[in-house]
């Protein structure tokens, strides 16, 4: 080989080489790349052993019943995840149905959209976002209703990046970031015009005490809507399939159990709610939501040799592997929720604050 082709051979190495390190995978243009993933607020030398805490959690089911001691267990496994999830997803951290002829990041905005159209909100009004993340859906909802949104998510790390994407999008007037639980929010009662959440209330152990902070922080005659995680009609309790996949969902996604969609009204109803709609917006004509999940396997694999040699070169936290390897398999067992329809990530419930406080039955 004479050292011109010795030459072009190294330059083309060295080149591809940073591609495949540098360039490739992030979902979004300019979003987050493989050599800046973290573990959130946790150090990069502490990443394995959350991950390790984190998985332990569902080994003593006792402590996942203990409620007060989820959204810890919630917010570390933030840490753990967000860089991954931004990287290799964007900045919305849920699920739409797909539409032929539409990208993904289209079709997200407009689930997104749909939700903010259901609680009439005006220009100017404030409204609320129950776990934001980092801020996907909140700056599309502004920027589509021109209402005020103020996002809480428990994550500081979040909080963060959402600030600085609501800056960097040039929407910092409008989008306002929390950082808190929505178990005991910090806003004064009857102080929002709206409020909606997107794939974030199945983290609350009871699903009545996030409801209900809800209703005390919105005023009367105002609208919530939701997207829940929920098994349908078609899971069976007795069939060891069925309880594998909805197990498999609860762990990648930390969730302290997932409920049936029967509860999700009732809830409502229980905390002064009037239920307006309730839909499972996953049912035939709208098209498979997991059909993204499952078209990403191969990027999946591509990130999986990436995140190795990473960790392997010191880049990324050591325990981003294991977590990387963790998401992979939860994708598998969403994909199998979806497909066989036990499962599904956005059973829309509409409901309004009554005008006037139902009579207290004693
Ligand atoms: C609402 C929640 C999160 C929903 C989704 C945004 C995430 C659920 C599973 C995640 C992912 C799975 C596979 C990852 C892949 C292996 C990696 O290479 C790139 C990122 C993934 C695609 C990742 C992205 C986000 C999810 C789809 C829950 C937590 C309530
Ligand atoms: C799957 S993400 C969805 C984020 C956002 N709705 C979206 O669609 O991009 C769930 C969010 O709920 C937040 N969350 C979970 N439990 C919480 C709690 N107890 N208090 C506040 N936020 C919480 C998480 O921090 C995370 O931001």
């Amino acid at each position: 080989m004479d050292s011109i082709t010795l030459f072009c051979t190294g330059a083309l190495l060295a080149g591809g080489l940073y591609w495949f390190v540098c360039i490739l995978g992030p979902a979004e243009q300019k979003g987050k790349r493989a050599v800046d993933l973290s573990g959130g607020s946790i150090s990069a030398e502490k990443v394995q052993d959350n991950y390790k805490q984190y998985w332990s959690f569902f080994r003593r089911p006792k402590e996942i019943k203990t409620t007060e001691k989820v959204p810890d267990f919630v917010d570390t496994f933030y840490n753990l995840v967000t860089d991954i999830y931004e990287w290799g997803w964007g900045q919305s951290f849920h699920f739409s149905p797909s539409i032929p002829g539409k990208s993904h990041r289209d079709a997200t905005r407009l689930h997104e959209e749909m939700a903010v159209d259901l609680i009439n909100v005006k220009p100017g009004d404030r409204i609320l976002d129950v776990g934001c993340g980092v801020g996907g859906p909140m700056r599309a909802i502004a920027s589509h209703s021109r209402a005020n949104v103020v996002g809480i998510t428990i994550n500081e790390y979040q909080v963060n990046r959402a600030r600085l994407h609501n800056k960097k999008a040039g929407l910092d007037s409008l989008c306002e970031v929390v950082c808190g639980n929505f178990l005991q929010m910090p806003f004064p009662d009857n102080s929002f015009d709206g409020a909606y959440s997107i794939e974030a209330t199945c983290h609350a152990p009871k699903l009545e005490e996030v409801y209900s902070e809800i209703f005390r922080v919105l005023k009367p005659g105002s609208l919530y809507v939701s997207y829940e995680w929920v098994t349908t009609d078609k899971y069976r309790s007795d069939n060891q399939e069925h309880v594998e996949v909805i197990q498999g969902i609860e762990r990648g996604d930390a969730l302290p159990g997932l409920r049936s969609h029967r509860d999700i009204a009732e809830t409502a109803r229980k905390v002064g709610f009037e239920v307006v709609k309730e839909k499972d917006l996953a049912k035939p004509p709208a098209q498979p939501w997991w059909t993204r999940l499952k078209m990403g396997r191969i990027a999946y694999w591509r990130n999986h040799i990436l995140v190795t040699v990473l960790a392997a070169l010191g880049i990324a936290p050591k325990g981003t592997v294991d977590v990387h390897e963790m998401l992979f398999k939860t994708a598998d067992y969403l994909t199998r929720g979806g497909e066989t329809g036990i499962f599904t990530p956005m059973h829309m419930i509409l409901c309004r604050k009554p005008e006037v406080p139902p009579p207290k039955t004693s």
